[in-house]
């Protein structure tokens, strides 16, 4: 069988990208398998090396980009974000869906190449929601507040821009938008699930 459709997740910074595709692979057991991408970031609290993301240095970063190791890379709020081939590699020799967690520089970079995804776009109800989530998360100063908060007016803009998301999720209520989410990626779930018992 051809492997599942990845998907792929952008947004705002705030809006709920991490927390709903969480919740999603929690649920569906070996069904999803995330993209941990690379990024020149400090790790936050909580965060893990090779499951958050891969913590690299921006000497070490670029040099993997000038060596053609990544599928797209973008610079986000002061730091270089990006999804090596690798990554996607790992997920899709286990045939499963793969995720990718990326900014709106990311999407129209993976719209160039064949990995034909499934675009899912996160919103949050408000500018003044997103700004409040952004602060009780307690993960950003307030200069990279302010950065995030710039990006994001563009990245709302950008998810009305006709063709360029297959599904746009407005993440009010929670457990709303991620009913709505279950239902987006239905189909690709139960192919996987179908696969797993033939
Ligand atoms: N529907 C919701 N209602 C209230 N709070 C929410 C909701 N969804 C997410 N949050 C909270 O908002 C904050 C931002 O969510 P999250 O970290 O998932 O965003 P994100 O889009 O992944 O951000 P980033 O791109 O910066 O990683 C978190 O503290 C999360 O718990
Ligand atoms: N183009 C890419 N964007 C990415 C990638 N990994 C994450 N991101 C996006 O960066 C911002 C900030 O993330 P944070 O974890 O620092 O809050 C967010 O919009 C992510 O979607 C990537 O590999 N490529």
């Amino acid at each position: 069988m051809a492997g599942p459709r990845p998907v792929v997740f952008s947004g705002p910074s705030g809006a709920g990208k991490s927390t709903l595709l969480k919740k999603l692979i929690k649920e569906h057991d070996n069904v999803f398998g995330f993209s941990v991408s690379h990024t020149t970031r400090n790790p936050r609290p909580g965060e893990e090396n090779g499951r958050d993301y891969h913590y690299v240095t921006r000497e070490k970063m670029q040099a993997a980009i000038d060596n053609g190791e990544f599928i797209e890379n973008a610079e986000f709020s002061g730091n270089l974000y990006g999804t090596s081939k690798a990554a996607v590699q790992a997920v899709q020799a286990k045939n499963l869906i793969c995720i990718l967690d990326i900014d709106m520089q990311g999407v129209k970079n993976i719209k160039k190449t064949d990995l034909n995804p499934i675009y899912i776009s996160i919103q949050p109800p408000s500018m003044d929601i997103l700004e409040k989530r952004l602060r009780d998360r307690k993960t950003e100063s307030e200069e990279s507040l302010q950065k995030r908060l710039n990006a994001a007016r563009v990245e709302m803009e950008f998810s009305k821009e006709p063709g360029m998301f297959d599904v746009v999720i407005v993440n009010d209520n929670l457990d709303d938008a991620y009913g709505r989410l279950k239902q987006t990626l239905l189909e690709e779930i139960n192919k996987v699930n179908k696969a797993k018992t033939s």
